[in-house]
Order: structure tokens, then C-alpha cells, then sequence
């Protein structure tokens, strides 16, 4: 139902003036591109993509109030609402929030040096933005394969897309608290290399300050590559969710295959964004363009 040139008409330039805006964020801040790709999929997860996790509630009981989404850094929301602002300077009206993450997603993941491709357009932006929705429908980090192919596959994602869109956490970080439960029970996670655990441990000592973060790809944590994979084989992986991902012999081999050719994943990751940004959209008269991002009209 979503065309790539949906706006060809009411908005022509809007994906150039997307562009803009993300670049100059962008430039100005590193993190910009984590913050805007995990933003999408919270969004997509949630209600569908349609920007129900940018609604700013005064009661405190929308999307982004959930303790799973306090972790969202202010440079995703940012980055859409200054584009946003570009956008409705020139075609005040016409372009969903939602649409403009998807095309800030697109942008962030070829600006952090990943595969570029062509984005489908024509979402609506949703009504409804509950704080309460939030937890039972992400992924959490102490997921194992059943659980992770359970809840992707609610969107009509495969195993093959779960792991493909896993490869994201090859940028950004994590705070400590997501897995010292690998570090600190009974004994020391058995998937870790025992080199990295230790560096975790230093990273993240017990009682750590809650605001600590450490890198999901320690190789290469501003950049859009393969690593990710290579790290998953060699005991690397920061979540016990990524972990398993090798450790359990029904993914194994797909982790090995992206280790070993980037452009399989490149191939993989752009077929499964585009099913993301497919999930739970609103089209034609449904929910409304959004004039605020953060309120609903
Ligand atoms: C497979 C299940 C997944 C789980 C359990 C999961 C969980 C997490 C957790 C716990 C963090 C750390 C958050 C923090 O402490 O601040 C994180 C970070 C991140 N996730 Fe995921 N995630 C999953 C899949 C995805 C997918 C599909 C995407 C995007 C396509 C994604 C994008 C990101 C990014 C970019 C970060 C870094 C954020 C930053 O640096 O601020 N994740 N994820
Ligand atoms: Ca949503
Ligand atoms: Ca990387």
C-alpha cells in the first residue's frame, strides 16, 4: 500500500529536505544515528510506524514514558522534528511524522556508512499512544531465539529479517544494567569470551552508575558494517540476545554467513528495513498528518 513516490505531487522535494535536516544533526551530533534507528523500530513495534512513540503526553502516561523507552535518546526525537520543520515550511500539512522517520531512518543508516535504498512513503500518523502498550510488545535483551522469532514474526518478520535487523546494534551502545545479569549470578555467562567478560566487567562493576554505557559493537561502534557478526562468533556479542544468535544452532549459520560476507547482510538488512517500516501502517483516511510530532492535532 506505500508507494516510493507517494509525495511526487504535494511535497516533490521532501526527501531532499529529510536529507538536509539529518545531515546537519548529523554533523553536529554522533549519536544521531543510533538514536534515529532504534526510534524507528520502538515506533514500528508499538501501534505500527506511525510516530506514536513521538507523542508527548502532560500526564506522563504516553509511548515514550515507558520505562523501555526512557533509554531513547532526545538526538532520535530531534532529529525528526527538525526535519519535520523543514518539511512543513515548504509543504505545510502534507508529510506524516511517521514518513519522516522512515526517510531519517533510511538516511542515518547510508550516512553511518550502510546500504542505501529507496523508502516507501504514505503512512499516516497514529491516534492512539499508551505508555501501558510499550513492554509486552520489544524484544528484551535477555530474549532467547524462540522468544526473539515469536515477536518479530507478529510483524511478518523471519528469522532471516530478525537477524538481519539485529546487525543494527553494530552501532550505539547500551547501558550496563541490560546485561550485568550475564556477569554477576551465579557464574560468569559461558557464551562470553572470557577476555571480553572481563572487560565488561571493568566497564560495568557492580553498583555502577546507572548512566554508564558501553559499546554493542566494540570494534566499530559509529559504523554500519558486518562486525556485529564477526564479534556474535568470537564470543563478543554484548546482549545474551545477540549472543544467541550463534550459540543456538537454528541461527548460527545466517550469523556465520553475514560474519563472512558484509554485502549478504547489507542485502538482508534492506529487505527486512523495508518490512519494518511496512508493520502496522495507516494509509489513506486512517489517523491524520501530524502538524506537531509531539501532539496529536
Ligand atoms: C532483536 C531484539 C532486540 C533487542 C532485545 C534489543 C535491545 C536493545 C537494548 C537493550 C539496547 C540498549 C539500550 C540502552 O541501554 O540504552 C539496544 C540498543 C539499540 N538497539 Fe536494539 N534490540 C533489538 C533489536 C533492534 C533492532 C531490530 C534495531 C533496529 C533496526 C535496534 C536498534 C538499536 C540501536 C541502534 C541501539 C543503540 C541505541 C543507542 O546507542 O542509543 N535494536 N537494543
Ligand atoms: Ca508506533
Ligand atoms: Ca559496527
Amino acid at each position: 500500500q506505500l508507494v516510493e513516490n507517494f509525495y511526487v505531487s504535494s511535497c516533490p522535494n521532501v526527501e531532499l529536505l529529510v536529507a538536509q535536516a539529518v545531515t546537519n544533526k548529523f554533523t553536529q551530533t554522533i549519536t544521531t544515528g543510533q538514536a534515529t534507528l532504534r526510534l524507528f523500530l520502538h515506533d514500528c513495534f508499538v501501534e505500527g510506524c506511525d510516530a506514536s512513540v513521538m507523542i508527548a503526553s502532560p500526564n506522563g502516561d504516553a509511548e515514550k514514558d515507558a520505562k523501555e523507552n526512557l533509554s531513547l535518546p532526545g538526538d532520535g526525537f530531534d532529529t525528526v522534528i527538525k526535519a519535520k520543520q523543514a518539511v512543513e515550511a515548504v509543504c505545510p500539512g502534507v508529510v506524516s511524522c511517521a514518513d519522516i522517520l522512515a526517510i531519517a531512518t533510511r538516511d542515518v543508516i547510508g550516512l553511518l556508512g550502510g546500504p542505501s535504498f529507496s523508502v516507501e512513503l504514505g503512512r499516516r500518523d497514529g491516534l492512539n499512544s499508551k505508555a501501558s502498550n510499550v513492554e509486552a510488545n520489544l524484544p528484551k535483551p535477555t530474549f532467547n531465539l524462540n522468544q526473539l522469532n515469536a515477536i518479530f514474526s507478529k510483524h511478518g518478520l523471519s528469522q532471516k529479517d530478525m537477524i538481519a535487523l539485529s546487525g543494527a546494534h553494530t552501532v550505539g551502545f547500551s547501558h550496563c544494567d541490560q546485561f550485568t545479569n550475564r556477569l554477576y549470578s551465579s557464574r560468569v555467562d559461558p557464551t562470553l569470551d572470557p577476555t571480553y567478560a572481563q572487560q565488561l566487567m571493568s566497564g560495568c562493576p557492580r553498583n555502577v552508575d546507572p548512566n554508564i554505557v558501553l559499546a554493542l559493537d566494540t570494534q566499530t561502534e559509529h559504523t554500519f558494517d558486518n562486525l556485529y557478526y564477526k564479534n556474535l562468533v568470537n564470543g563478543k556479542g554484548l546482549l545474551s540476545s545477540d549472543q544467541v544468535l550463534f550459540t543456538d544452532d537454528a541461527s548460527r549459520s545466517t550469523v556465520v554467513e553475514f560474519a563472512n560476507d558484509g554485502s549478504k547482510f547489507f542485502e538482508a538488512f534492506v529487505v527486512a528495513i523495508k518490512k519494518l517500516g511496512r508493520v502496522g501502517v495507516k494509509t489513506g483516511k486512517e489517523g491524520e498528518i501530524r502538524r506537531d510530532c509531539s501532539k496529536f492535532n
